[in-house]
């Protein structure tokens, strides 16, 4: 029987990661999602659960090789995550020795290759550049939005928004970031991203993740910052970009924004009955 049918017995999951972005991964195919707000919340917990940034969930597809939810450890949810994609798109080539496959995502459906080297590059889809698509609460310039520092905005399935700063180091990420995740000029919330452009093609990022946290790597928000950068005038449409937990290829293509990194597979558990009981 599907264990995540009958989840009294445990729940297996996968511990992976994308540059110290770190997921748990529960594949649901075969049945439906067990995952509740509440179970993700208790999942996520560093102490008391396993402890991940965001929870990707698994389901059967219509059309594509797998459909993908993902969780934040608040209990949100976010369209989009791409270093979780790319750990997704890795179980499904592995499983299938495909070396390309399409994930269904809240962004919808996103193509994603084998690039060699340990990398899989996933196709983010293009930027949401509309102040009503970000979403932004009014209509504003998104190259120069109306806070302190001017940021730039942009929407890739899950809203962004990207400063322009000296010193990335020197930001203090913990005060600057839930201010503005909390900005009413984000209804929905925003994910918080500085950048030092270091030349036309290298951009050092550091982030603060909706959901409340900073997290080592946001692929999604790469792919803003690289879009916004752009935008600026700052940077050509292809960069690297350097995080707290290693470093993305972002790539500005007429069919989309291409993220290329690595993933890594930690180890494999079993939530216990125990604890699901508990929740
Ligand atoms: N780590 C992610 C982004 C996850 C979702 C984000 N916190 C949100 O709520 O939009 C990535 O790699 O893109």
């Amino acid at each position: 029987m599907n264990q995540v049918k009958n989840i009294s017995n445990g729940l297996p999951f996968l511990k992976m990661h994308g540059l110290g972005n770190d997921f748990v991964i529960i594949d649901a195919r075969g049945a439906e999602s067990p995952v509740s707000q509440s179970m993700a919340r208790a999942i996520g917990e560093r102490h008391f659960g396993v402890g991940y940034d965001q929870l990707a969930v698994l389901t059967d597809s219509d059309d594509a090789d797998v459909d993908v939810a993902f969780w934040n450890s608040d209990g949100s949810m976010a369209n989009a995550c791409g270093n979780a994609s790319r750990c997704v798109a890795r179980i499904i080539m592995d499983e299938t020795g495909d070396s390309e496959i399409v994930l269904r995502t809240g962004n919808g459906l996103l193509p994603a290759v084998d690039a060699g080297n340990g990398l899989i590059s996933v196709n983010m889809g293009q930027p949401q550049l509309t102040w009503d698509t970000v979403p932004l609460s009014k209509d504003v310039d998104l190259n120069a939005l109306p806070i302190d520092g001017e940021p730039g905005a942009a929407g890739m399935g899950n809203p962004h928004c990207v400063f322009v700063v000296d010193d990335a180091e020197g930001v203090n990420l913990e005060t600057r970031g839930p201010a503005i995740e909390h900005h009413p000029l984000f209804p929905e919330r925003t994910n918080v991203e500085f950048i030092e452009i270091i030349d036309r093609r290298t951009i050092r990022m550091r982030v603060w993740e909706r959901g409340g946290m900073i997290t080592l790597a946001c692929g999604s928000g790469a792919c803003a910052a690289a879009v916004v950068a752009h935008r600026k005038g700052l940077t050509e449409r292809n960069v690297t970009i350097h995080l707290d937990g290693g470093a993305l290829q972002i790539d500005w293509r007429d069919d989309g924004v291409w993220m290329t990194g690595p993933t890594a597979l930690v180890f494999q558990g079993h939530l216990s009955p125990e604890f699901l009981a508990g929740i």
